[in-house]
């Protein structure tokens, strides 16, 4: 089980490590903040939250980096964490003695913080796992076509509710998107409709502009197109627009379901936020090793010990 203050007698100055190592990042590439959040929630959701995602791929294994859905991962989330390894291990005390899992879990909370979501106190104490292979990524991470089914079940999965995976939803307030991971949606609905009709269509022919047939694969787009580099409640007011970028976003406006949540949350950004923590919290729970035959604390969180 993981707690609160863990480090206060093994590295008392760890969070404030961490934080300037993030801050110092972020500073540099915005990127840092969506990059690290969505690190953090692909590592939780495969073999837990134990760094398995930042495990690199070698010459007899296909880590779990490398599986598609974690292809577009940008590097800056691994760049953040290994940094604030370095910084964590430069101090004797600490040196070896903080998991690759613990501090991805405090500079996702540093990035929410930094790009204007709520503050929490993070739970400590994960070990980092034993293995990281691609195939244990298959049919574990949401895809954007997701219905609200699929969705609920999949965060049910991990003891997260549909209200949690509503709210974890937002983390897309941040970020980016390929083309492709939507163009269904503006190019090839159904046989009758190129364009989703949940989408609002003056979005949908923006989209369009951005991204239009044969792209360059590599560009991508704000999820969120009003306040981009914020991570607030605009993400539901979106919602409530049509605005949503994937099939897994506007779903939750669509279905009946789903929308009074989306639509407390477009109202109240405390509501939202006191959810949002909840439900980090939670998923930072999730599948965590700590005891001495589950995981160890990696030297490098890209090399298994
Ligand atoms: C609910 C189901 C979810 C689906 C289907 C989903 C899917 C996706 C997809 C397809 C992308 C675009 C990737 C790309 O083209 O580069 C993306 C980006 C992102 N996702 Fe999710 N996601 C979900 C939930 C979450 C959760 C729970 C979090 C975090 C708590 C999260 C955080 C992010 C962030 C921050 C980005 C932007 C990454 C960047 O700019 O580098 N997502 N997601
Ligand atoms: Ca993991």
């Amino acid at each position: 089980q993981i707690r609160q203050n863990y480090y206060a007698n093994i590295c008392p100055n760890v969070e404030g490590i961490v934080r300037g190592v993030v801050q110092k990042k972020f500073g540099e590439t915005f990127v840092t903040a969506p990059a690290t959040l969505r690190l953090f929630f692909h590592d939780c959701f495969v073999e837990g939250c134990d760094a398995s995602v930042i495990v690199a791929s070698t010459g007899s294994n296909t880590a779990e980096k490398d599986h598609p859905d974690n292809l577009s991962l940008a590097g800056d989330g691994f760049d953040t964490v290994i940094k604030a390894k370095a910084a964590v291990d430069a101090v004797p005390q600490c040196r070896n003695k903080v998991s690759c899992a613990d501090i991805l879990a405090m500079a996702t909370r540093d990035v929410i913080a930094l790009t204007g979501g709520p503050s929490y106190a993070v739970e400590l104490g994960r070990l980092d796992g034993l293995r990281s292979t691609a195939a244990s990524v298959n049919g574990k991470l949401p895809q954007p076509t997701f219905n609200l089914n699929q969705l609920t079940s999949m965060f049910a999965s991990h003891g997260l509710s549909r209200a949690d995976m509503i709210a974890l939803s937002a983390a897309h307030s941040l970020g980016f998107s390929h083309c492709g991971k939507f163009s269904n949606r503006i190019y090839s609905f159904s046989p009758q409709r190129t364009v989703d009709p949940t989408l609002n269509q003056t979005y949908a022919a923006q989209l369009q502009g951005m991204c239009p047939r044969n792209v360059d694969p590599q560009i991508a787009i704000n999820m969120d197109p009003v306040t981009p580099r914020t991570f607030d409640n605009v993400y539901f007011k979106n919602l409530q627009q049509g605005m949503g970028l994937f099939t897994s976003d506007q779903v939750l406006y669509s279905d009946p379901r789903s929308r009074p949540t989306v639509d407390a949350w477009a109202r109240s950004s405390r509501g939202f936020q006191r959810a949002f923590v909840t439900a980090m919290t939670k998923l930072g729970r999730v599948g965590v090793k700590t005891t001495g035959s589950q995981g160890n604390i990696r030297t490098d969180c890209g090399v298994l010990n």
